[in-house]
């Protein structure tokens, strides 16, 4: 035996935990801080438990009503801290659940084991149903080479199809499920092995709980407590699991060194922002601390760069947050700008005075070529701008990949007089665009020479940071090990800034993919419906080659997705507060509520109508975080709520028409193309933001990413 005892704590011990009276969580604190001290104290009194099913788990006595659940293996000096609730709650909880340390993955796995044979017998299912087992082609080992416990492997070898695995959902531990679900849906057994079974090559003592707990995927479930101050930012946010408990998968990202950049794909609610997060703690641990060395994390919106500063401060100690600078990508690239004196003033698109520059260029547009207005923006964006053109001979020969309007070298040649002048107009004005000066900021940080403090560089929303941006980043990160991470997903592109990092400097190629795959926020029945939208559309991996949006799955399941369709905007909106009051009525608190609409105005609109049926709202701005304290609910639109989440999600007015926008039609196939691509991301965006429940409506007829019309 060792001196100190390790005492380790399960994720469901902080589930069981957030659930109890305020006065109660006191007391099980004092309690779990006295138990760290030393468990065999005369203070701790153990009681055992007749009808567990576990003789290894016996209770503790926090008052006179309720009990904590903890597993004293019979080898080694450690303790595992399971569960708290009412004395006879907590009892009944310890008859139905087994600990064990898997013989195979050598991880530590709680489950419930009450699951009989009868219970086991496979849900039918109306379609498709084949009575050749789903893992016939398996061995009974290689099942449990997975991490299936041997009691349940004869259920899993009955199973038939997907229903009846599902149906399973309830009983393996996850650690079991998610391989199966993967395997049942296409992916290679050998690269699931690699991923859940990496000690497959170690010899396992199921008795040696001291060390499964230091394994990889025992710690997406249970946490050694080191100390008293991490013990108690546990208890006081018990269900921030994010910043304790990582999936594997995200611990291996988040501590691999890498030689150079790495680039991390996962559908929605996969949990990159938190692995991006740990990823820049982690660095920040790595850096000299005699050095004035920083990570740069940036992200897309100013929004989600104070959502991820105000998260950094819960994950990080005060000298790891000062050596993490966390800044949207266009600030950061403005301030550096300014830093080398740049001396114009950079703009955006709705910029007036742009405008007016755009607006009079525009009036040297060749009147014989009956070219939409629409036609000049998209060829300025996308090539004369993206390639950095700059006179007309290169403008001649440029490449125009992308477009679906032809174009003669005649017609170039007359309609190049347009960008011309716009340019020579903006620099008259000493404006330049944000993409323009990006170009400029990349060609003076070449010259160098740099003093810059960023010896890595983290970047969340990877899929809407642009070539430019890129660029530019790989201009100032110096190139070495682990200097770029950068996390996206191309389903959910809702700019219109396209990459292919490796055109960027930036190469990821060679490297193992990796994809997180399992979905923390939405329910499987929610996430199903936000992947419908983006049915038989080909979304890029942020380097040049197709991703694939199979191969995610969540852990939670719930109601299907509402969609309702009304005659008008009144009957609509009396329903969507019959709702929301149930809601409420219900416990669900206001502010975990979001009605989400396509554009501001709507949203006034809809606030107005809401309001008026007193129902008290607040409206989410754009770049400025949520930090109302005001309980009631939410609304804003469907780009505002990206890298949001709330329990509940109304997505309101899905009407044809709105969504997507029909005034934001291109004349240009290609271009057309793209937009609606962009308005499905938009919509599946918002669709991923509801952790429980989402209620789509529309008035008259509804969009047509509900009728999966083209
Ligand atoms: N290891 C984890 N344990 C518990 N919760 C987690 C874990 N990882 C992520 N989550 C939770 O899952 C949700 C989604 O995480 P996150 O926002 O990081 O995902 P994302 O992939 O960046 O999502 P999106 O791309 O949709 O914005 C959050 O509520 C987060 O706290």
């Amino acid at each position: 035996m060792t001196a100190t005892p390790t005492i380790g704590m399960s994720s469901e011990f902080l589930t069981c935990f957030s659930k109890l009276p305020k006065t109660q969580q006191k007391k099980v604190e004092q309690f779990v801080a006295k138990f760290r001290d030393n468990p065999e104290s005369s203070g701790i009194n153990f009681e055992r438990i007749q009808q567990a099913r576990d003789k290894r788990m016996v209770s503790v006595r926090i008052d006179k009503t309720y009990r904590g659940i903890v597993l004293k293996p019979d080898v080694g000096n450690v303790y595992l801290i399971l569960w708290v609730d009412h004395h006879d709650k907590a009892y009944d909880w310890a008859a139905k659940h087994r600990v064990e340390i898997h013989p195979a993955t050598g991880s530590i796995q709680l489950f419930n084991a009450e699951y009989s044979e009868q219970e086991a017998t496979p849900v039918p299912s109306s379609v498709n149903t084949s009575e050749i087992p789903l893992f016939a082609a398996y061995k009974p080992e290689q099942l449990i080479a997975l991490g299936v416990p041997e009691s349940l492997l004869s259920a899993v070898t009955k199973v038939t199809n997907e229903s009846e695995l599902e149906a399973l959902d309830r009983v393996l531990p996850a650690e079991a499920y998610e391989p199966l679900f993967l395997l049942a849906a296409g992916e290679p057994y050998e690269e699931l092995l690699a991923e859940y079974n990496p000690a497959a090559n170690e010899t396992i003592d199921t008795e040696d709980f001291v060390g499964a707990i230091t394994r990889a995927a025992s710690q997406r479930n249970f946490h050694v407590v080191t100390d008293d101050l991490e013990l108690q930012k546990m208890l006081n946010a018990p269900l921030e699991k994010w910043r304790i408990f990582l999936h594997p998968s995200q611990r291996r990202l988040v501590e691999g060194h890498a030689k150079g950049p790495q680039r991390v794909l996962g559908g929605a609610g996969t949990g990159k922002t938190v692995v991006a997060m740990h990823r820049a703690r982690w660095l920040a641990q790595q850096l000299d601390p005699a050095s004035n060395d920083k990570v740069l994390f940036t992200t897309f919106t100013k929004n989600l760069a104070l959502d991820i500063e105000a998260n950094l401060k819960k994950l990080c100690s005060k000298e790891e947050l000062a050596r993490i600078e966390v800044i949207n990508i266009d600030a950061w690239i403005a301030r550096l700008l300014k830093r080398y004196d740049y001396q114009l003033q950079v703009v955006y698109e709705n910029d007036d005075h742009r405008r007016d520059c755009w607006d009079k260029a525009m009036a040297l547009r060749p009147e014989e070529l009956s070219f939409p207005d629409s036609f000049y923006e998209e060829e300025w964006r996308l090539v004369v701008q993206a390639q950095q053109l700059r006179d007309r001979p290169d403008y001649l020969k440029a490449s125009r990949v992308g477009r679906g309007t032809r174009l003669s070298r005649v017609e170039r040649a007359k309609v190049w007089p347009v960008f011309e002048q716009y340019r020579n107009l903006m620099a008259m004005a000493q404006l330049r665009d944000f993409q323009d000066a990006m170009h400029d900021g990349i060609k003076l940080f070449q010259k160098g020479p740099l003093t810059l403090p960023y010896k890595h560089a983290v970047v969340d929303e990877g899929q809407d940071i642009g070539s430019a941006a890129f660029q530019l980043l790989r201009t100032v990160i110096p190139e070495g090990a682990n200097d770029l991470f950068i996390v996206g997903d191309g389903h959910q592109r809702i700019y219109r800034h396209k990459v292919v990092l490796g055109r960027c400097g930036i190469n990821i190629r060679g490297r193992r993919s990796k994809k997180l795959k399992i979905n923390y926020r939405t329910t499987e029945e929610t996430k199903r419906f936000a992947m419908a939208v983006l049915q038989g559309v080909k979304v890029d991996d942020l380097d040049g080659k197709t991703d694939s949006n199979q191969d995610y799955l969540s852990l939670a399941h719930g109601e299907q997705p509402q969609v309702h369709t009304f005659s008008d905007f009144k009957t609509e909106l009396d329903a969507i507060v019959e709702h929301i009051r149930a809601l409420t009525n219900d416990g669900v608190a206001e502010h975990a509520i979001c009605v989400v609409l396509r554009t501001n105005n709507k949203c006034d609109k809809y606030q107005g109508g809401l309001e008026a049926r007193g129902i008290s709202v607040v409206q989410l701005q754009s770049n400025r975080s949520d930090t109302s304290l005001e309980q009631s609910i939410r609304i804003a639109t469907m780009h505002r709520v990206k890298g949001l989440e709330f329990q509940y999600l109304v997505i309101a007015d899905a009407s044809a028409g709105t969504v997507p926008l029909d005034f934001i039609r291109s004349n240009d196939p290609v271009e057309q193309r793209e937009q609606d691509l962009n308005e499905r991301a938009l919509f599946h965006v918002a669709a991923t933001r509801a952790m429980k429940g989402l209620m789509v409506t529309s008035v008259g007829k509804p969009s047509r990413f509900l009728l999966n019309e083209k």
